[in-house]
């Protein structure tokens, strides 16, 4: 028998996990694990709870990328080097429909029963670690001005209602971005910084992967709202890389500088300020995927 350290937040995406956990545990002891579950009684507590993971043969994630991100920055910090199980119960759940992995518990669970693994590179934004995103200016921050509530009944729709309330308010803000190679000066409505494909649904760096070596920098410029909406089409047929209006680097380090004071998001969950350090970390991470 192997031993899984289950971690789930009750309060991602619809809240249902909890109801259903009896379904994970039935399916992974099926898989010869022995579940210790935990449920997060809020942020900090998954900094504490991952002490005890320590002998355990995986630890077990069920929540969206917020507590994916949470989890992975706590094992780091714990120097816990096990492979890790996704359970996707969040709202939009970028980082697990990147790796293939089905919202469905008992589809979820048979990844983990299978044991394949592979190793996905981590990014570093100033201190912290980043599984799928890192980003600022419109729209980016979206997930964390989102009430709990709304998310939890209208699920990835609360994203697109609470980012069109955002758009009368947009303008765009002067930063500065340094590589090994460039240094841009531009105004920009937003960045991203990916290191998964996909952020928000929306398959933003199309050819990229989590264990590329690279991370991929989408910046939308400034421009008229007419080349902004027509920008948006593109996005959605993921042909937007090519068009003027898009700033995109493939790098490793990334320095993006701003005088104003902007939020920043970080796999959904509230960013540091600026200068913002971007990097790809030399530490990597074990999943389990289908
Ligand atoms: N008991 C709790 N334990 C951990 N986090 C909690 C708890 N209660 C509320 N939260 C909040 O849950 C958020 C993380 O949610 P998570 O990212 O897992 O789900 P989501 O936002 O629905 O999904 P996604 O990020 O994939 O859209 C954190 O920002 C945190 O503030």
């Amino acid at each position: 028998m192997k031993k899984a350290f289950l971690i789930y937040n009750p309060y991602s995406g619809d809240r249902n996990f909890r109801l259903k956990i009896d379904q994970a545990i039935y399916k992974l002891q099926q898989g010869n694990y022995v579940v210790t579950p935990y449920r997060t009684m809020s942020i900090k507590d998954i900094y504490e709870c991952i002490k005890f993971a320590k002998g355990y043969d995986t630890v077990i994630i069920s929540g969206g990328d917020g507590t994916i991100n949470h989890t992975i920055n706590a094992m780091v910090m714990e120097e816990i080097d096990l492979p890790i199980g996704i359970i996707p119960s969040g709202t939009a759940n970028d980082f697990a429909s990147h790796l293939g992995i089905d919202k469905r518990i008992s589809i979820a669970c048979d990844v983990i029963n299978k044991g394949k693994c592979a190793s996905f590179d981590l990014g570093k934004i100033n201190d912290r670690y980043f599984i799928n995103v890192a980003a600022a200016g419109l729209l980016a921050d979206v997930s964390q001005k989102i009430d709990i509530n709304l998310k939890n009944t209208l699920g990835k729709i609360a994203y697109y209602i609470k980012g069109i309330e955002q758009l009368p308010n947009f303008k765009a803000i002067p930063i500065r971005i340094k590589t090994e190679k460039y240094v841009i000066e531009e105004k920009v409505f937003l960045f991203i910084v990916l290191n998964g494909s996909s952020a928000g649904g929306f398959k933003l760096a199309p050819d990229a992967t989590a264990n590329d070596g690279y991370l991929n920098l989408i910046g939308v410029k400034n421009c008229n709202i007419v080349e902004l909406f027509n920008l948006f089409i593109k996005m959605l047929k993921g042909e937007h890389l090519d068009s003027n209006n898009i700033i995109y680097l493939r790098e490793k380090q990334i320095i993006i500088e701003s005088l104003e004071r902007v939020e920043t998001d970080v796999d959904g969950e509230k960013g540091p300020d600026f200068p913002l350090n971007i990097r790809l970390s030399n530490k990597k991470v074990k999943i389990f995927i289908p």
